[in-house]
């Protein structure tokens, strides 16, 4: 009876909301209002600079025509291809490098980097109550854990709420150092919850973080392939401008001038979003539903009568959404998905599973057109494969489970976001972050209770 009551009320209010929450498109033209902070040409309103990163998609002409171009990503000045290719020129990890250049701006010479990486890794241990928080933690989304256990930080920092770059910088080393072993533990407590044996494995000093996340998750269970393939993973989701969603959610929050605890979890929040970071989910969801649906997987018109039914909203979860295709800066190609895909390829080759390399490669093609031909060419929209589209099929490959592959995304992005929150706080012309909503809503008078209907 109760329950019923309850419904009654929650039906009623919804359907209000669904009037209320509803507004007339032209409204947004008419008020000039920059739906999702983004301007007519699907670029992204300027809201502030930034020195940590730069993404670029295109270029505009001086008359204001924008020319799509391949995409870069630059960590402080340097492109991320460059950082990545000399790394493997090196034949050596890369992850600690690009922490070191985004935090502080430059980057290590030999002697700082090897200081910088022993410093990290004797770092990344937990405090024990803290582990036995995790392990005792409800739930079995690992984003939420994460979040949670982020907050629970702030309870065993002596000066949380401090501002002061030395303190920024000691719990950004923190966090970065701990996110790995926050996201193993909460994998392996969750396993237990599943009936399976609880390893707590304890990170080790002589190890980097790619290969301490996997020596934590798996045990001696690894090869170097998959470290080097990880650490390649953490390098690129490292940062990506002010802009994204959850970087931009840490700045907001930051400019009130609280705690790290409470923004980084407000930018883990964000992250989850299947538009955002957990479209990596996505991809492997809808991936199964296209591989079950689609008979023949080198079939073009198979694949483009599927994806054209996942655009109309007929099939898939019916949002006409393809996951791990578009973004709001790059068009003609996202620079870490090639560098992802290169790495797919080659995983799929070692482990023989070339048919379905094929195949994402085709419904990448496939999708990138369909999408043109259908929706592209009339909002203006060129799209490209995002850094999500590939990169949890190479989880996969290295045996990383499903429900790591967004926290995996934030092991890395705390890098950049850490470092905005810095130059959030740290300039010295800094504003509170606070935009304005145009009212949309009929004045009303206000009536007493008595007299209400
Ligand atoms: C790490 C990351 O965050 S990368 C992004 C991960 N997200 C995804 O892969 C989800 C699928 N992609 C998308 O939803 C979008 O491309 C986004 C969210 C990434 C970028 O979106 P926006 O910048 O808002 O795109 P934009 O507004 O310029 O798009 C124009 C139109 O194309 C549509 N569109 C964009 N991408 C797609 C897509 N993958 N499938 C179908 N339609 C799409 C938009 O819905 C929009 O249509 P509308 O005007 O009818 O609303
Ligand atoms: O820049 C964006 O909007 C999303 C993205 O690719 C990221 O955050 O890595």
């Amino acid at each position: 009876m109760e329950r019923l009551l309850d419904k009654e009320i929650v039906d009623k209010i919804s359907a209000t909301v669904r009037v209320t929450s509803n507004f007339d498109p032209e409204l947004f033209q008419k008020m000039n209002v920059k739906r999702g902070l983004r301007n007519e040409d699907h670029t992204g309103v300027v809201v502030g600079l930034t020195k940590v990163g730069d993404v670029v998609g295109y270029e505009r002409s001086e008359d204001g025509k924008l020319t799509p171009i391949p995409g870069k990503l630059i960590y402080r000045g340097i492109s991320l291809e460059d950082i990545v290719r000399g790394t493997q020129k090196e034949n050596r990890l890369g992850f600690e490098e690009v922490v070191y250049l985004i935090l502080s701006g430059n980057m290590p010479n030999k002697k700082e980097l090897k200081e910088f990486s022993e410093l990290m890794s004797c770092i990344m241990d937990l405090k024990p109550k803290i582990v036995m928080h995790i392990l005792d933690l409800v739930g079995n989304d690992i984003m939420n854990y994460l979040s949670r256990c982020v907050l629970e930080l702030y309870t065993f920092d002596d000066k949380p709420d401090e501002t002061t770059p030395e303190n920024l910088i000691r719990q950004s080393l923190n966090l970065v150092a701990t996110f790995p072993t926050i996201i193993a533990y909460a994998h392996n407590a969750l396993r237990h919850s599943n009936g399976k044996s609880l390893h707590i494995r304890h990170p080790q000093s002589n190890l980097s973080l790619a290969e301490n996340f996997l020596y934590m998750m798996k045990g001696h269970h690894y090869t170097q392939l998959d470290v080097k393939i990880l650490d390649l993973a953490l390098m690129v989701h490292a940062d990506h401008g002010g802009g994204n969603n959850s970087t931009f959610t840490v700045r907001v929050t930051s400019s009130t001038g609280t705690d790290t605890y409470s923004a980084i979890a407000a930018g883990i929040g964000s992250l989850k979003g299947p538009l955002h970071g957990g479209a990596n989910l996505k991809v492997i969801d809808m991936m199964k539903n296209i591989k079950t649906n689609v008979k023949d997987w080198t079939s073009v018109e198979e694949v483009d009568a599927y994806l054209l039914k996942i655009l109309n909203k007929e099939a898939y979860d019916r949002t006409g959404l393809i996951y791990g295709i578009g973004h709001a800066i790059y068009t003609i190609s996202d620079p870490r998905t090639m560098l992802l895909k290169e790495m797919a390829r080659e995983l799929a080759i070692e482990k023989g599973r070339e048919e379905e390399y094929n195949f994402y490669k085709l419904l990448e093609e496939r999708a990138i057109l369909n999408f043109m031909e259908k929706k592209g060419k009339n909002v203006n929209k060129q799209v490209c494969a995002n850094v999500d589209f590939y990169s949890g099929f190479v989880y996969d490959m290295i045996g990383l489970p499903q429900e790591i592959y967004t926290p995996l995304f934030a092991m890395a992005r705390i890098v950049g976001w850490c470092a905005h929150r810095i130059e959030e706080l740290n300039f010295k012309q800094k504003r509170i972050i606070r935009p304005a909503y145009k009212n949309a809503a009929d004045i009303k008078e206000y009536i007493p209770i008595a007299d209400r209907k």
